[in-house]
C-alpha cells in the first residue's frame, strides 16, 4: 500500500518519486507538503469477507484490517505485534474476563427489538486501557510499532505532540521507558482536568517532557505542525507525531467501527445486511474519520453522528457547508475540555475525499485555513455531495451534558463522562429508531470528577493504582505560545 498527502506534492519534495509506505509515513506523521498522509485508495471488504470476519478475536480482526494498510512489516511480525498490544491485561480495567476478552465491549442500554422495529441503542467501551480514554485504542498500538520499526532501522525518534487532555496522558503511558523514543507533548494550560493534569505530569521517567502552554490545544497543534514543517530542524531533530495527524493513529481506530457492528448486527451468527449507526464525540475529528473510512471500506454504516460541544465548527460545517476554524480567543473552556478544539486537524482528510481527492483543491483551500480563514463549499457541487457520506451533526452544552449524565444514570444506572454524554446526546436526538445506534464512550467519568459531582452530587469510581494521583509531585515546563520557545527546549534536551 502507497500513501499519498492530501495536498500532493509530498513526493516531489523529498524528492522520491515512489510513494511512501506505511513505516515512512508512520515515522514521518505529518507530509513534508503540509498535507496528510491516506492511503492511494481504501481496501474494499465484501460481504463474504465481513461475515469471515465477524467470528474473530480483537486482534485477529486488528490484523485483518491493519494488513490492509500495512504491507511493509512482515507478516508474522506484524501479527505478533498486533497480538501484544490488543490483550485482556492491557484493555481489562478491573473488568470481568469475558468482558475484558472483548477489549471494546458493547453495552446495550436498550436492546434491539425487531418485532416492535426498534434498533436498540448501545454503548461502545473504549476506554478500558492504561488511561482511560479511547486513545489508548490506537496509542498502545503505536508505541510497540515505533519501538519494532526504530529498532529495525537503528533509529531514533524525537515525538513531538499536542494534547487536550487524553493523548498527552495515552502517548506518555505507552512511550514511556521506551529505548529509541522521547516524547515532547504540550498541553493548554490551566484547560485541563485535575486528573489529567496529574496523569501527564507525574511521570518523571527520562524521555517524557511535558510543556505547558499559555494557550489553547489549537496554538499547541499549530506549534506541532510549524515545527514540524520546518524540514532542516525536523530532519536534525528527527521530530516525529502521535497526534491523529498520523495516518497509523488513525489506521487502529478504523478497527473498532468493524468489531462494534458485528456486536451490534447478533455477533456470531448475525448478519451483515444491516446498517448501523454511530455517534461521536468530536474535535480533532481523527474518531470519526476513523468510522468514514471505515465505511469507505464497505462496513454498513448507515448514518456517522458528530457531537460536539459548545466548540461547534464540525457541527456548522456539516450543517452549512463552511468550515470556519475559530481563533484561540473564540474558543470555549468547557467541561467536555478534551473537545475544546476549534481547528480540526483530520477535517482534511475528509475535506480530500469529499473533493474527490482532488489535492490541487485541498492546497488552494487549505492556504485559506492556513492563514486564519475558512473554507465555504456551501454554494459547490461539493456541497450537494456531501449527503453521500452520511453524516449528521448536532451540538450539546454544559447543560445538555449535565442533564445527559442525569439520566443515564437514571434510567440505566450507568455513570458516563462529559465526552460521551455529548455523544449520548445528540446520538440519540438524530437516531432512527429502527436502526442500532452506537454511541463511542471516549473516556471513563474518573477523569472528570468535577463534573460528575455536579451533575450526580458524587464521585466517579476510579481505579485503586490511580487513587490520590492528584497528590504525586509533577514536573512541567510552563511557556508562553511560541514556536521558538518548543525548538528551545528541545534543541536544550538533545543538544
Ligand atoms: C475524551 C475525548 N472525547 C472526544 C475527543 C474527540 O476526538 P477526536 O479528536 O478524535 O475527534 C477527544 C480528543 O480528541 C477526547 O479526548
Ligand atoms: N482530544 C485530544 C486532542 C486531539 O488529539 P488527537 O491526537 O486525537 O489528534 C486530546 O485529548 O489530547
Amino acid at each position: 500500500m502507497r500513501y499519498l498527502s492530501t495536498r500532493g506534492q509530498s513526493n516531489s519534495d523529498t524528492k522520491n518519486s515512489a510513494a511512501p509506505r506505511f513505516t515512512e509515513i508512520l515515522l514521518a506523521g505529518l507530509a513534508p507538503d503540509g498535507g496528510l498522509y491516506l492511503p492511494e485508495s481504501y481496501p474494499q471488504v465484501g460481504k463474504a469477507e465481513l461475515e469471515e470476519w465477524r467470528g474473530l478475536s480483537y486482534a485477529d480482526l486488528a490484523y485483518a484490517v491493519l494488513s490492509r494498510f500495512i504491507d511493509d512489516i512482515p507478516a508474522a511480525d506484524l501479527q505478533a505485534l498486533i497480538a501484544r498490544t490488543y490483550t485482556a491485561q492491557v484493555y481489562g480495567n478491573g473488568r470481568n474476563r469475558e468482558q475484558a476478552a472483548e477489549i471494546t465491549p458493547l453495552r446495550w442500554l436498550e436492546k434491539p427489538d425487531e418485532a416492535r422495529g426498534e434498533g436498540g441503542l448501545a454503548i461502545l467501551e473504549l476506554s478500558n486501557g492504561p488511561t482511560l480514554a479511547f486513545k489508548d485504542m490506537a496509542m498502545q498500538l503505536l508505541g510497540n510499532l515505533f519501538e519494532y520499526v526504530l529498532a529495525k532501522r537503528g533509529e531514533e525518534i524525537n515525538i513531538l505532540g499536542a494534547t487536550s487532555g487524553d493523548t498527552g496522558s495515552s502517548a506518555e503511558y505507552a512511550m514511556r521507558g521506551k529505548e529509541r523514543l522521547r516524547v515532547f507533548m504540550l498541553s493548554p494550560h490551566q484547560r485541563m482536568s485535575a486528573f489529567q493534569r496529574a496523569q501527564m505530569y507525574s511521570l518523571h521517567d527520562e524521555n517524557i517532557h511535558n510543556i505547558a502552554v499559555r494557550g489553547s490545544f489549537d496554538d499547541a497543534q499549530d506549534i506541532v505542525k510549524a515545527v514540524s514543517s520546518d524540514h532542516a530542524f525536523k530532519a536534525r531533530y528527527r521530530i516525529g507525531a502521535v497526534n491523529s495527524i498520523n495516518w497509523a493513529r488513525i489506521a487502529a481506530q478504523i478497527v473498532y467501527y468493524f468489531k462494534a457492528y458485528f456486536a451490534a448486527t447478533g455477533g456470531v451468527g448475525g448478519s451483515s445486511d444491516r446498517e448501523v449507526a454511530f455517534a461521536v464525540p468530536s474535535g480533532n475529528f481523527g474518531n470519526i474519520c476513523a468510522g468514514h473510512i471505515a465505511r469507505m471500506m464497505g462496513l454498513p454504516i448507515g448514518r456517522l453522528v458528530l457531537a460536539t460541544n459548545e466548540n461547534d465548527v464540525l457541527k456548522e460545517f456539516f450543517q452549512s457547508g463552511v468550515y470556519r476554524p475559530r481563533v484561540s480567543a473564540e474558543t470555549h473552556a468547557t467541561s467536555s475540555p478534551s473537545m475544546d478544539i476549534s481547528k480540526a486537524s483530520n477535517f482534511e482528510r475528509f475535506a480530500f475525499d469529499l473533493v474527490g481527492r482532488n489535492a490541487s483543491v485541498i492546497r488552494n483551500l487549505w492556504s485559506a485555513v492556513d492563514a486564519g480563514g475558512s473554507v465555504d463549499l456551501s454554494k459547490t457541487s461539493f456541497f450537494a455531495k456531501l449527503s453521500d457520506f452520511g453524516f449528521a451533526a448536532g451540538r450539546s452544552t454544559h447543560a445538555d451534558r449535565l442533564a445527559t449524565i442525569r439520566q443515564t444514570f437514571e434510567k440505566y444506572g450507568l455513570v458516563i463522562d462529559p465526552h460521551t454524554a455529548d455523544g449520548l446526546k445528540v446520538g440519540s436526538e438524530l437516531r432512527s429508531p429502527d436502526m442500532p445506534m452506537v454511541v463511542l464512550e471516549t473516556a471513563l467519568p474518573a477523569k472528570f470528577e468535577e463534573t460528575i459531582g455536579e451533575a450526580l452530587g458524587r464521585r466517579p469510581e476510579r481505579p485503586a493504582a490511580l487513587q490520590g494521583i492528584e497528590d504525586l509531585p509533577q514536573r512541567v515546563e510552563v511557556i508562553d505560545v511560541s514556536v521558538d520557545a518548543v525548538k528551545a527546549i528541545i534543541q536544550r534536551l538533545l543538544d
